[in-house]
């Protein structure tokens, strides 16, 4: 668990300064042998959308190989992506070059899991954190020093130990190494990537505090990718959960930690005891998923979370579940969704996707033809509780 600071909270109306639409990331699989064909494709990330607000953070869960990665990886275009927008202050970098990325580069950072293998262990701290300031020419060359050194008192380290290896720091410390380095060009994004995973218990509370520090002093975004569902609910006012490349639930803390309504997100919060007892007050028993995560090369028809929900029938495996809106700031992509324990006996979309109960085409039935995902949330909602529209 995290302490010494209280869980971070969204600025009221900040305006989006990411805007992630329908993006998707197809790698292709290759045949063996020397005329290497493409056989298939790993459908790594599928039709995400999200917002990520100014000075806030989401976080992105899920379990391993849901696509956290290379969402963040493809916002920080290492990886170009098949099909979809990434909007950066309003204008799309989803498909810009080299030469149109490299403003950008100051202005989205990445924090990488591993402060080990991030760090080159040639380079002092100094060329490694200073490097950043010569190439993009922030600073006057006799002014790097000392910009350096600010940037290690920041993080936290002795700015006299600019001249020192890598190896020569503990893991906590390396992190905030690569922190300092991110820090660099003042960027007004950061992706963390599993920031703390590699790092003991212990110093994980003090990373995570320093981030949140950086966070209030700077106003910096993050896009908090972890699967410790404990740090990202104390660091991350709004939450997305990943399933097999989609975002099968996104919200605020509340509605993800306290009221979630996808089999799923249920399902992950009832494997941390901690994260359970404290959202719900009550104590709920562990949920065992059946099976493991099918593949993302020929993931399942219809809802691709459908082989391992103890909830599924015959609409699931016919139809996609679109990501509805169901709260303020709560979307849902679930046939059924509901409370646990609580989930409708009908599908809640039939109705959305003109078909009759079991998913088949219903000839009397006018299917919405707004059922696109948007990033961000509509003003209205359909309110599952009062079964009528709700509003902002
Ligand atoms: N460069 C690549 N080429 C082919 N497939 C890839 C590549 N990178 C990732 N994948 C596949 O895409 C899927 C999503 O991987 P990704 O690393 O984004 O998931 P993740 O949720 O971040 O998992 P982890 O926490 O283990 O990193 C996985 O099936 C993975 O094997």
């Amino acid at each position: 668990m995290v302490e010494g600071h209280s869980a971070a909270k969204a600025p009221e109306n900040a305006r989006p300064i990411l805007e992630v639409d329908q993006l998707r990331m197809y790698f292709p699989v290759k045949s063996p042998g020397l005329i290497r064909r493409t056989v298939g494709h790993v459908q790594a990330v599928d039709g995400v959308s999200f917002q990520v607000a100014e000075g806030t953070s989401l976080g992105l869960v899920g379990e391993s190989g849901c696509g956290k990665s290379t969402t963040g990886r493809l916002i920080t275009r290492l990886y170009e992506p098949t099909g979809g927008a990434i909007r950066f202050e309003g204008e799309d970098i989803a498909k810009a070059s080299p030469r149109e990325l490299k403003p950008l580069r100051r202005e989205i950072q990445m924090i990488f899991q591993d402060p080990y293998t991030s760090l080159n262990p040639r380079q002092t701290v100094g060329s490694i954190i200073g490097a950043p300031l010569q190439i993009h020419k922030m600073v006057p060359k006799d002014k790097v020093l000392s910009r350096v050194q600010e940037l290690l008192e920041i993080v936290g380290l002795n700015p006299e130990h600019y001249n020192r290896y890598p190896h020569e720091f503990s893991g906590g410390q390396r992190q905030r190494i690569g922190i300092a380095r991110a820090l660099t060009l003042q960027p007004k994004l950061l992706v963390a990537d599993e920031p703390v995973s590699a790092l003991d218990v212990s110093i994980q509370a003090q990373v995570i505090n320093l981030l949140q520090d950086i966070q209030r002093e700077f106003n910096v975004a993050f896009l908090f990718i972890a699967h410790d569902l404990a740090i990202v609910r104390h660091f991350c006012p709004e939450v997305a959960v990943m399933y097999l490349g989609k975002i099968v639930e996104i919200g605020d803390r509340d509605s993800i930690y306290g009221n979630a309504h996808h089999p799923y997100t249920q399902a992950l919060l009832s494997s941390v005891p901690d994260v359970r007892q404290a959202a719900s007050g009550k104590r709920i028993e562990r949920i065992r998923l059946q099976g493991d995560v099918p593949s993302p090369i020929d993931p399942p028809s219809g809802c691709r979370f459908r082989t391992r929900c103890p909830i599924a029938q015959e609409i699931c495996a016919r139809h996609e579940p679109p990501l509805l809106q169901i709260g303020r700031k709560h979307k849902v992509a679930c046939h059924f969704p509901g409370r646990l324990g609580e989930a409708p006996r009908e599908p809640l979309t039939s109705g959305l996707l003109g078909v009759d109960g079991e998913g088949r085409p219903n000839p009397g039935a006018s299917p919405s033809t707004d059922l696109v995902e948007q990033p961000g949330y509509a003003d209205t909602w359909f309110d599952l509780d009062a079964k009528s529209i709700g509003r902002a």
